[in-house]
C-alpha cells in the first residue's frame, strides 16, 4: 500500500527540463501537475495558496481530490526536479523535546545538567537563517568556523537534528493556540544541520549562531494539516500560562533517520512536550508578527530511548560510543560523503498510514 495515496496528497513544486516550476501533489512515486486547475494552484510556489486561508485550502483540497480521482497524467518523480515548495520568510527553531534538552545538557554541560529553570514555563526557541533553508537533495558543504581559542577550520563534529517544521499560511500577531489551524497550512520534515564544535565554543550566552546557520534542509513536500489526525498532547506541569492554553493538537508522527543505508533511529514526535500551537502562540505573544512562508521547527525530536534520538550527538554520546553501520564502518559524527535521510509516517485523517516526505542531504568536504 502506498503512503502517498489520495488520503495524503502533499504539495510540492516541481519542474521538468526546460520548463518553469509549477505546483503539484505527490501520488505514489509520481507527481500530478496542478496547473490546469488554475488560480491559486497555477503558481510557482505554495505562498499564494497558503496566504489565502483555510476556506481556500479546503476548496483547493476538494478540487485536487476530484482531479486526482479522475486519473490525470502522473509524472514519475525520476523525471522531475523538486524545488523548495514555498518561499521561506522567517525561520524559527524551538527546543521542545524534553529528552533532547536533557540529553544535550548532560553532554554539553556535565557540570550543570538538567532542564533550565524556564524550560517547562515556555517553549524555548531561537531565530534561524531563512536564506540558507534548502530543499532535500541539496548537497551540504561542511562548514568552517572557530572551534576553540585561536583555531579556525572545518567542523569535525558535524551533526543532524531531525525535526518537524510547521509552515505559516495566514499572517498574524498575538495568536492564541486556538488560532493554530487557521494560520498554519501544513508541515514538512526538517534537518537542522549542526556543527557541535562551533556550537560548543560560540553559544554562550546567546544560543546557536554560526553552528546552525550554514544550512537547514527541508522536505520538498508540505503535508496539509487536513491530511493529519490530531492526538492528545502530553500532560504539562506546571500548567502553562493562559496564553499557552489549551495546548492545541499534538500529532503522532513517527520519524526515521538513516545514516547512509542504515536506519539508526526512530524519533517519536508524540513525545514532544510543547505543541506547535503553543510554539506559535509564544512566538507571537509579544506582538511579533508571523507572515506567509514563516517556518517554525519543533526542535530536535528525541524519545526516551537511545534508538529514538534525533541527533548523532545523542546517538553516539558525542562520538564516545560510535554507531556501527551496515557496511561494517563506524561513525561518531558525519564524514564527507555521508548521506542522511529523514522520513516519517503517521496515521492520517482517513485512518490510513500516510508518508510525510523525506529530507536527504549528502556531506561535501
Ligand atoms: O542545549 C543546547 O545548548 C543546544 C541545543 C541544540 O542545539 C538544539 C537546538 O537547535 C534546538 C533543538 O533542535 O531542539
Ligand atoms: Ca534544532
Ligand atoms: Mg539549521
Amino acid at each position: 500500500m502506498t503512503l502517498y495515496g489520495i488520503e495524503n496528497l502533499p504539495y510540492g513544486v516541481f519542474s521538468r527540463p526546460n520548463e518553469a516550476p509549477r505546483l503539484g501533489v505527490r501520488l505514489g512515486s509520481s507527481v500530478v501537475d496542478l496547473s490546469t486547475l488554475g488560480g491559486l494552484l497555477n503558481q510557482h510556489s505554495l505562498n499564494p495558496l497558503m496566504a489565502a486561508g483555510r476556506a481556500q485550502w479546503t476548496a483547493a483540497r476538494e478540487a485536487i481530490v476530484a482531479f486526482v480521482a479522475a486519473a490525470p497524467e502522473r509524472i514519475p518523480l525520476s523525471e522531475v526536479t523538486l524545488h523548495l515548495p514555498f518561499e521561506v520568510a522567517d525561520y524559527t527553531d524551538f527546543y521542545s523535546s524534553e529528552h533532547h534538552a536533557l540529553n544535550v545538557s548532560a553532554i554539553l554541560r556535565p557540570d550543570a545538567p538538567g532542564l533550565p529553570e524556564h524550560w517547562r514555563h515556555l517553549p524555548i526557541g531561537y531565530h534561524g537563517r531563512s536564506s540558507t533553508v534548502v530543499v532535500s537533495g541539496t548537497p551540504i558543504r561542511r562548514p568552517s568556523g572557530q572551534l576553540g581559542p585561536g583555531v579556525f577550520g572545518p567542523s569535525r563534529r558535524l551533526d543532524i537534528e531531525a525535526e518537524v517544521g510547521f509552515v505559516v499560511g495566514v499572517p498574524g500577531r498575538r495568536l492564541g493556540t486556538a488560532d493554530f489551524e487557521e494560520h498554519v497550512f501544513g508541515l514538512t520534515l526538517v534537518n537542522d544541520w549542526s556543527a557541535r564544535d562551533i556550537q560548543a565554543w560560540e553559544y554562550r550566552p546567546l544560543g546557536p549562531f554560526l553552528a546552525k546557520s550554514f544550512a537547514t534542509s527541508v522536505s520538498p513536500w508540505v503535508v496539509p494539516l487536513a491530511a493529519l489526525t490530531a492526538v492528545d498532547h502530553l500532560p504539562q506541569d506546571p500548567p502553562p500560562l493562559d496564553y499557552l492554553q489549551p495546548a492545541g493538537p499534538a500529532y503522532d508522527l513517527r520519524l526515521s533517520v538513516e545514516w547512509n543505508d542504515t536506519r539508526v533511529s526512530r524519533p517519536p514526535f508524540a513525545s514532544m512536550y510543547w505543541t506547535a500551537a503553543q510554539q506559535l502562540a509564544h512566538l507571537t505573544s509579544n506582538g511579533a508578527s508571523v507572515r506567509t512562508g514563516d517556518l517554525f521547527a519543533s526542535g530536535t525530536v528525541s524519545g526516551p530511548r537511545r534508538d529514538q534520538v534525533g541527533s548523532f550527538l545523542e546517538l553516539t554520546l558525542s562520538g564516545a560510543e560510535p554507531v556501527k553501520l551496515s557496511d561494517g564502518s563506524t561513525r561518531g559524527f558525519l564524514e564527507d560523503g555521508d548521506k542522511v535521510t529523514i522520513t516519517g509516517t503517521t496515521i492520517g485523517a482517513a485512518g490510513v498510514e500516510i508518508g510525510l516526505g523525506e529530507v536527504i542531504g549528502t556531506i561535501l568536504p
